[in-house]
């Protein structure tokens, strides 16, 4: 035993010296050969195949920034040995351009388009970070790893675990929804780097004991714009709240951001603004074929369900807007049968499931119907061959990375984008963004109609009736909250339409539509500004506020509180005063749509005919038919609608005065009156009976009461005749 001991320790003396050689020579060859601050490795000419790497002569080391191999760059054997075994030889282009970097120890911003291997560029540099600083199993945290999603967090921890095998850190997966939170709060301060979600890391900074990470070394935000976005803004601060400002920064993403704000907030030291991909003549990898399609509201999932139906050999990955969509159109489908698995992920299902359902749809050929919950860095082993975007996405950035789910690294990949007719300022921000599209008309006569098949359906199993509605009614409200007015416009949808397509025999009532669009009580004043704002930043121009809602809601939308004001009897008289008044009804209940953009309320002339309703302001009319108005038109216009205003104002209260007067006169009149009459019946009553019951006594002693009226003396006068 004792034997053995002694060489044992004499290895590890020995791999100790080793190693602190090999540091000792990796400071120097990264110190000596470091490229510029602001320089581009890519540019850097390639070193001969077959040149001396590494110390190269006393006190020389060969260049590395430029390398395009890993085993040309200054980093560990350990970490070359990972690398190898992960089957990685080359550099991809973001690796090239931000490795020299990082390795020197430079904070990065970097950008470059989805499946490049921005991965990798942010893992080794980690690695060998806290190599070179000898970080021991016990020294506690030294790099955290954040991620917005709990998929993107294991994919990475898995590329961490085959790069990092042949070092002896500690690493952990930190992400909500797994069950033994109590574990890793005991294990969380012997790990050296954290793979995390920003909310389970904050779950940990708040909750576990001693949590330290006073020592951290490097930090990483994955898909970087996504977590410095508003949705983890309180949760990131909070957690860059807790954290050393001394320590190397990496920000990766297809989509970068350069705010400065969000820079100031992560404290970064001069970084290096690596954007691999910014003078390609697209945004997209080149290898991917992209098809957009108009599809109305009302036939996306004939489109989707012919779609399927003819591609039953892929592996395709659908994107929707809602996990209520998701869970009807999978559930639906599966029912229909199409010829190919079914599968769904979203945000509410239970993490095992989720990661088991990801890893099924990377190793068989389905359809998996997603929220954007997929839609960021899942690497889906470079096999999906359609990315279908059902649902418009909530902006360019978005669409980038969701197309991005397929044409990884080498491989191609197809991606077909649905865009309704009232969607089309998306297609031409797609453009500004570069992305090249290819537009495509759907053949009408290949459309396999589903509505049908979905109605019996509904029919059969009622429960899908509840799923089809919450599909429909969270589909209408995706669209009224995002923020994009200009691509997603609620007023311009086909809702009947679209219901009927979910098989659904009635249109379900919106209800967050007509809350929304209560009546706000301002003050006309404040109405008239608010429209006013309205048309400056509408450019003055005039558009059709058409509207195709439900019945009920199309009636609702019928006035417009920043077209009317109310009166203390309901009457809507509208601002401007050639439009004819609008009398609503005491007893119907009045919706008002507050979003409807102000100039849309349709007017008309004398023969009946529509005119826009600012036309007699106008100036130019546009070749296009829209109207251009004068400013200082507008400016008499507004002027004297608020002299117009003011002066009705007064007249109202005027008339209000005088009718309150008179409802009081004839008030104290009719009092007066029933007084008399009440005097006459006592005295009959005392005439002419003599028993006076023990009700008609309080009857009378109520009526003395309530005739008591100080004001004008007659209440004493009466209580004297009474009494
Ligand atoms: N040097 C390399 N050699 C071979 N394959 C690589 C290399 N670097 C990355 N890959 C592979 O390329 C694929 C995409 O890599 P990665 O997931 O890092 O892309 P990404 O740029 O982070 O994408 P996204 O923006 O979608 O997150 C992965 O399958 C990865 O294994």
């Amino acid at each position: 035993m004792k034997k053995g001991r002694v060489p044992r320790t004499n290895f590890r003396r020995k791999k100790q010296l080793d190693e602190s050689q090999e540091i000792e020579l990796l400071e120097s060859w990264i110190e000596s050969q470091k490229p510029d601050p602001g320089s581009n490795p890519l540019s850097f000419p390639e070193p001969p195949i077959d040149a001396p790497v590494g110390r190269v002569g006393a006190g020389l080391y060969s260049p590395y920034a430029g390398s395009t191999r890993f085993d040309q760059l200054p980093i560990s054997k350990n970490t070359k040995d990972g690398l190898r075994e992960g089957k990685f030889t080359e550099l991809t282009e973001i690796q090239r351009a931000s490795l020299p970097h990082s390795l020197c120890g430079r904070d990065v911003l970097g950008a470059a388009k989805t499946g490049s291997g921005k991965t990798l560029a942010f893992v080794i540099p980690v690695l060998e970070k806290l190599y070179r600083e000898k970080w021991s199993p016990e020294a506690g945290v030294g790099s955290i790893i954040i991620s917005p999603t709990r998929e993107l967090a294991g994919q990475l921890f898995d590329v961490l675990k085959i790069v990092g095998k042949y070092h002896c850190f500690s690493a952990g997966l930190l992400i909500g929804g797994r069950k033994e939170i109590e574990l890793e709060k005991e294990k969380v301060n012997d790990l050296n780097i954290l793979v995390c979600t920003p909310g389970r890391l904050l779950q940990h900074m708040d909750e576990t004991p001693n949590f330290d990470c006073s020592q951290l070394q490097v930090l990483v935000l994955d898909e970087a714009d996504r977590i410095l976005d508003v949705g983890f803004k309180k949760t990131l601060n909070a957690i860059i709240s807790q954290l050393p400002k001394r320590r190397q920064t990496f920000l990766f993403s297809a989509t970068q951001t350069k705010s400065v704000q969000d820079l100031a907030r992560l404290s970064l030291k001069d970084p290096e603004y690596i954007s691999v991909h910014q003078e390609s003549t697209t945004a997209t990898p080149s290898q991917l074929q992209q098809i957009v399609m108009i599809v109305p509201l009302e036939q996306k999932l004939d489109m989707l369900w012919s779609f399927i139906k003819s591609h039953l050999k892929s592996r395709i990955l659908v994107f929707l807007s809602s996990c209520k969509q998701v869970k009807f159109v999978f559930e639906a489908f599966k029912k229909l049968r199409p010829g190919i698995p079914l599968k769904c992920l979203h945000g509410r299902m239970k993490q095992d499931k989720r990661m088991g359902i990801y890893s099924e749809f990377c190793e068989n050929r389905s359809v998996l119907f997603s929220t954007d919950v997929a839609a960021r860095g899942l690497d889906f082993n470079k096999a999906v061959d359609w990315v279908v975007q059902v649902d418009c996405p909530e902006d360019v950035a978005s669409y980038i990375h969701r197309v991005g789910r397929t044409a990884r690294y080498h491989s191609g990949g197809r991606s077909v984008l649905f865009l309704m007719p009232s969607e089309m300022k998306m297609l031409e921000k797609l453009k500004e963004a570069k992305v090249p599209l290819q537009s495509i008309k759907p053949n009408a006569k290949r459309l396999q109609p589903v509505s049908g098949l979905l109605s019996a359906l509904l029919v059969k199993y009622p429960d899908f009736q509840q799923l089809a509605q919450r599909a429909f009614i969270t589909y209408l409200r995706s669209i009224y909250i995002q923020k994009d007015k200009e691509i997603f416009d609620i007023k311009s949808l086909p809702v009947d339409e679209f219901s009927a397509s979910f098989g659904l025999p009635m249109t379900p009532k919106l209800r967050f539509l007509s809350r929304a669009l209560k009546p706000k009580k301002l003050k006309s004043e404040q109405l008239l500004a608010e429209s006013e704002k309205n048309m400056e930043e509408a450019g003055f121009e005039l558009s059709n506020g058409q509207l195709s809602l439900s019945e009920s809601e199309e009636e609702e939308n019928n006035v417009h509180p920043r077209d009317v004001l109310f009166n203390d009897q309901q009457e809507a008289r509208v601002i401007g005063a050639d439009v004819p008044t609008t009398r609503v009804l005491k007893k119907k209940k009045l919706k008002i749509n507050i979003h409807r953009p102000a100039g849309t309320r349709v007017v008309f002339d004398d023969e009946g005919n529509t005119l826009p309703p600012l036309a007699r302001i106008a100036e130019i009319r546009r070749s296009d038919g829209t109207i251009l108005l004068d400013k200082d038109k507008k400016d008499e216009f507004y002027r004297k609608m608020r002299e117009e205003m003011k002066q009705v104002d007064k007249e109202d209260k005027l008339l209000e005065h005088q009718r309150r007067r008179e409802k009081r006169t004839k008030e104290k009149m009719k009092l007066k009156k029933g007084r008399a009459e009440d005097n006459f019946e006592e005295d009959s009553e005392g005439e002419f009976s003599d028993s006076e019951s023990e009700a008609s006594r309080t009857r009378k002693h109520k009526k003395t009461k309530i005739y008591f009226d100080d004001d004008d003396g007659e209440g004493r006068k009466l209580r004297r005749l009474l009494s």
